[in-house]
């Protein structure tokens, strides 16, 4: 699971660095809202998610789960942050 995190984590570390076009995630590093975007899609996805839940609907929980994570990373890189810095945390509440 970490191992797909990290992957993740670098692509975007990688489209932070080069910006290319028709990357999804260039526009999220170059919107003229700045974090304010991803913010935002962090709270459309969660409303989502909660009404995935209530439906019971597990293919959508899982989709919308995965939008969530996608743009949690895209934040902590937005922040000059590592994925560590989750993993850790993560880790100290075991
Ligand atoms: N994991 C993701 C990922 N998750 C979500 N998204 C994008 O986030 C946006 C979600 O916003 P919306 O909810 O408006 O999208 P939607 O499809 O209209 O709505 P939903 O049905 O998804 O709720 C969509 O445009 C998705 O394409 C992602 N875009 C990219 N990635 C990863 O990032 C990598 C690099 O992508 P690019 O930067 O586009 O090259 C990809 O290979 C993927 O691994």
């Amino acid at each position: 699971m970490s191992e797909v995190l990290a992957e993740l984590f670098d692509v975007i570390e990688d489209r932070k660095e080069t910006l290319p076009a028709g990357s999804y995630t260039t526009t999220l590093f170059t919107h003229e809202k700045g974090e304010n975007a991803v913010l935002e899609k962090l709270g459309e996805e969660s409303t989502e998610l909660v009404l995935a839940a209530k439906d019971d609907d597990h293919e959508e929980i899982a989709h919308e789960s995965a939008d969530i994570v996608y743009h949690l990373l895209v934040l902590l890189s937005m922040y000059d942050m590592q994925l560590e810095d989750l993993l850790e945390e993560l880790e100290r509440r075991r």
